[in-house]
């Protein structure tokens, strides 16, 4: 196998990953803010993450992930200003925050499921941590930390080269942070934030500096230290998080581990920060505000299967901007179903060895694409070449099928063609009705009765149903 070589958004190079501790990989990968629906674009971030988790796996490491959930503490502004997201959506709705935070964490779990992205060793939930975020702060606010009249706040002069991260692409960043009376530097940011007095607020916590909430930028530095201990190896979020949200958790970090001497990577929490690039619409990032809010199960709704989003995902490097179209969702579910049609052979057999010469050198493609920065668009081509193989044990490429999928996650040996069929939650129409229909008709057909071949066509046509005879993919039918 050769070396895991991942991009590490701190020194903007790839480098070979090694692991803080021989033969483990810890990830830590910032989680939804349950205030909303994740849109696909948040989900991109994740079949990112679950990628890498699959990939450590397969280069051998034993994986400990954690993603958080952020109940409490995140901005309508990531750079210090406006309200908490959640608090704002709980007055919206008339709810409890902790309603809505169930509520949305549930979706966000289903969507997970959906898009078969591996459980986390863990999910930590920010409120869970209360206690240990007081502690956190406790420890660096001697030396790091001023308090105003609107919390704690952390002075970024206090540390080395602040913003290291986010210089790699913008020198503008400043240009963003909302001005607070009294503030040393712009950039500086609270990790504590006070009720207002005369305010009460659903979630708030007794501490040294008076009732309040946590910062969301303390949220996951003391999550992640807490469960992976610093310094840990992987983190990630989505490439926004590299101008605001990642340069303040590393200074917390650098603040808690001890500034001065220990070099950048070491300082920082954790040795290697990846960032997935966004999934845009023509019009520009996808967000939960503006346009067609693209929910997973909108396009489940209109009758495609999630997994033809993960592909469209895997068609893409997690660097590069991908452009969400409809027509693009569907050309990655024709390649799926492709796939699938194939795996279908191998579905009853038994997993042979992987060990064939034929599949030697697909095997190597495979691994010098997914180790060499998660090249997945190179791995699926090698997965179809292995699977186009001929004149081979079907066993033994069922076991090639089935380690290649162990990465790139599609399920191809378990989904079933028909799971893949484009049936819109609004058609009228059962299957039951259609597969009935496409019965008499056989029927008819096969007794040369093509008056009623066609008439019956003509009802599936009015059902809205499109006959696709002698279809190469084998769709048959489709629901307009
Ligand atoms: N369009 C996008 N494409 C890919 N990743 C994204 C996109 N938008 C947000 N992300 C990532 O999704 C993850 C979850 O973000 P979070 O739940 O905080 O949503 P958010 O920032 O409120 O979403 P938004 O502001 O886009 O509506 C983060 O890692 C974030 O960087
Ligand atoms: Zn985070």
């Amino acid at each position: 196998m050769t070396n895991l070589r991942l991009f590490n958004s701190l020194t903007r190079q790839v480098e070979d990953f090694r692991p803080v501790h021989d033969g483990e990989a810890r990830v830590y990968t910032c989680g939804p803010t349950v205030y909303n629906y994740p849109h696909i674009g948040n989900m991109r971030a994740y079949v990112f993450a679950d990628i890498l988790g699959r990939t450590l796996s397969w280069k051998g490491y034993k994986l400990t992930h954690v993603i958080n959930i952020t109940d409490v503490g995140h901005l309508t502004d990531d750079a210090d200003s406006g309200e908490d997201k959640m608090e704002k959506m709980a007055a919206e709705k008339a709810q409890s925050i902790w309603d809505i935070a169930r509520h949305y964490t549930e979706a966000y779990w289903a969507d997970v499921k959906a898009l078969n992205i591996r459980q986390p060793a863990e999910w930590s939930v920010a409120t869970d941590y209360i206690a240990e975020m007081i502690d956190f702060a406790k420890s660096i606010a001697g030396r790091h930390c001023y308090e105003l009249e609107s919390g704690l706040y952390f002075d970024v002069s206090t540390v080395e080269d602040y913003g290291r991260l986010a210089r790699a692409v913008t020198e503008d960043g400043e240009g963003r942070i909302g001005a607070v009376n009294g503030k040393r530097n712009p950039q500086d940011f609270a990790i504590w934030r006070k009720t207002p007095a005369g305010e009460t607020r659903q979630m708030e916590w007794d501490s040294p500096w008076g009732k309040g909430a946590p910062g969301w930028h303390l949220e996951c530095s003391v999550m992640s230290g807490k469960l992976l201990g610093f310094p840990f190896d992987i983190h990630t979020g989505g490439i926004d998080h590299r101008e605001i949200h990642h340069p303040n958790e590393i200074a917390q970090n650098q603040a808690f581990c001890g500034c001065g001497g220990l070099g950048e990577v070491a300082n920082s929490g954790a040795r290697v920060w990846m960032h997935n690039n966004f999934l845009v619409e023509r019009s520009g990032k996808m967000s939960k505000s503006s346009g067609e809010f693209l929910r997973l199960q909108l396009l489940i709704d209109k009758g495609y299967h999630p997994l033809a989003y993960r592909m469209m995902c895997l068609q893409a490097h997690y660097r590069s901007e991908l452009e969400f179209s409809w027509d693009g969702l569907e050309a990655a579910l024709v390649r799926l179903k492709r796939m699938v049609m194939q795996a279908e052979r191998l579905r009853d057999v038994e997993t042979g060895t992987p060990d064939h010469p034929k599949f030697t050198a697909l095997l190597e493609k495979f691994d010098a694409a997914i180790g060499d920065d998660l090249g997945t668009p190179i791995a699926l081509t090698a997965l179809e070449e292995a699977l186009a193989v001929k004149k081979v044990d079907a066993g033994i490429k069922r076991s090639v099928v089935e380690r290649m999928d162990s990465v790139l996650g599609l399920g191809l040996l378990e989904l079933k063609r028909e799971d893949l069929r484009i049936r819109p939650k609004s058609a009228t129409t059962t299957e039951a009705e259609i597969e009935d229909a496409l019965a008499r008709r056989k029927a008819a057909r096969a007794e040369k009765d093509f008056a009623t071949s066609d008439a019956l066509r003509d009802e599936l046509a009015a059902m809205g149903v499109e006959v696709m005879d002698g279809d190469p993919l084998g769709w048959e039918w489709k629901l307009g």
